[in-house]
């Protein structure tokens, strides 16, 4: 069996590349990174390793390398005779890699009709639907239809741990012993790929939501309020009171949302949440606030971790959440002129405002409490951030 990988980053190579190996895959990873390219090729292995007490380790096997950019044609030929392809390269790469698939699945439609299903693992909400109407953007009519009755582009919710990380060996990563993929079964074409980490459901939707807003919500903490107080890791905000108390009462606020929507177990739900604080406390991963909260225009999108809860908290208790609000204050006061959009989101606050912003970016309402709020927590913020 053969795969195509999309990224052969942290998550690429520390855990859906794993996974594939483990399920029986050769694995081409296809990456701009040509220095990652040329060291898969070389060796054509690559080692994961467990980040707890035991540092237990995983040699994956059976994989090589394409530079999409010096190698276009490869990766078309590639696509056409591959039996699944995956993608972990960022919600707003998809679009950039979505003509070469597409160009793929064209020389498929000629040459190899054994269905085929793309799964974009990616922290956003219909990644794979994302994917396929970028795809289909470059796809004439008949193609689409040829396509929409062999392609399948199920979406998925991935969660696992895997910091940046700079290792002596280049392609080794470190990784949480803890994963969780989920794929909804209904938009697959042919038979189920046979990878024993996937847990198939019906219907995504709770999952991811529960994924994002309590994960990733919950992540987004120590990383806003964090790097406001001048931490340096997640681990490092972690040990911090006033971070402790907004993580709980962010995760509360989420927590609520997400039961009233889906009707989970509190209990179940309350567990849930704390095995994911016990996550973000793992002494022997080194995950620094800078990639946690990177890209946060993305984030302060009104379907993405902060604002969508926020907003559902609002609408189902008719109560603002502070600790969200907090959370979104220091999400908006986030500076790193290494991050692209942390510069853009500032230029925009210089010209817009916080309000102005709001409206921008996370598509809120010029009448919502929610902005207020916001406007009001900042104040808290920045008190935390003078300690
Ligand atoms: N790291 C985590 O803890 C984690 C966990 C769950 C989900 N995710 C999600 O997985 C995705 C990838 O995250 P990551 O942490 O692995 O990031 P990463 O930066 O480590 O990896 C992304 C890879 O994509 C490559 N890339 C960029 N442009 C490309 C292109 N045009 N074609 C092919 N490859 C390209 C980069 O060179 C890089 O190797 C994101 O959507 C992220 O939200 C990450
Ligand atoms: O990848 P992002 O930028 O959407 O979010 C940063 C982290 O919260 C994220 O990568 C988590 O580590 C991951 O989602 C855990 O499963």
């Amino acid at each position: 069996m053969r795969a195509i990988h999309f990224g052969a980053g942290n998550i690429g190579r520390g855990f859906i590349g794993a996974l594939l190996y483990q399920a029986g895959y050769n694995t081409t990873f296809v990456d701009v990174n040509d220095v990652v390219i040329r060291e898969l090729n070389d060796r054509q292995q690559y080692d994961v390793i467990l980040a707890d007490e035991n540092s237990e380790s995983l040699t994956v096997k059976n994989v090589s390398g394409i530079n999409s950019m010096n190698h276009p044609d490869d990766v078309i030929d590639a696509i056409a005779a591959s039996d699944i392809v995956t993608t972990a390269v960022g919600p707003n790469i998809l679009r950039i890699i979505s003509e070469l698939i597409a160009k793929g699945l064209r020389k498929r439609l000629k040459t190899n009709q054994k269905p085929l299903n793309l799964i974009a693992c990616e922290n956003m909400i219909g990644g794979s639907t994302v994917l396929k109407e970028n795809v289909f953007g470059h796809l004439s009519d008949s193609e689409q239809t040829s396509c929409a009755n062999m392609v399948g582009f199920p979406d998925a919710a991935v969660d696992r741990i895997v910091p940046n990380q700079t290792n002596e060996d280049m392609l080794q990563v470190s990784v949480e012993p803890y994963y969780e993929w989920i794929v909804e079964q209904t938009d697959i074409k042919g038979d189920k790929p046979p990878i024993s980490g996937i847990t198939y459901v019906n219907d995504l939707k709770p999952y991811i939501e529960r994924k994002l807003f309590t994960v990733n919500t919950g992540h987004a903490v120590p990383a806003y309020i964090g790097h406001c107080m001048g931490y340096a890791t997640i681990y490092e905000a972690m040990q911090d009171q006033n971070v402790q108390e907004i993580i709980k009462g962010a995760l509360h606020e989420s927590g609520e949302a997400l039961i009233q929507t889906y009707g989970f177990d509190r209990t179940a739900h309350q567990e849930y949440i704390e095995k994911i604080i016990k996550r973000f406390r793992n002494p022997y991963i080194s995950d620094v606030v800078t990639r946690v909260g990177r890209g946060p225009i993305r984030k302060l999108g009104p379907q993405d971790r902060l604002i969508r809860p926020a907003s559902l908290y609002l609408e189902l208790t008719g109560e603002t959440p502070k600790y969200l609000a907090q959370t979104i204050a220091a999400a908006l006061l986030y500076r790193n002129e290494n991050d692209e959009e942390a510069v853009k989101l500032q230029k925009i606050i210089n010209e817009q405002g916080y309000k102005g912003t709001l409206q921008t970016i996370a598509k809120l309402d010029a009448q919502s409490p929610l902005i207020d709020k916001v406007l009001e927590q900042m104040d808290e913020i920045n008190k935390l951030s003078k300690a």
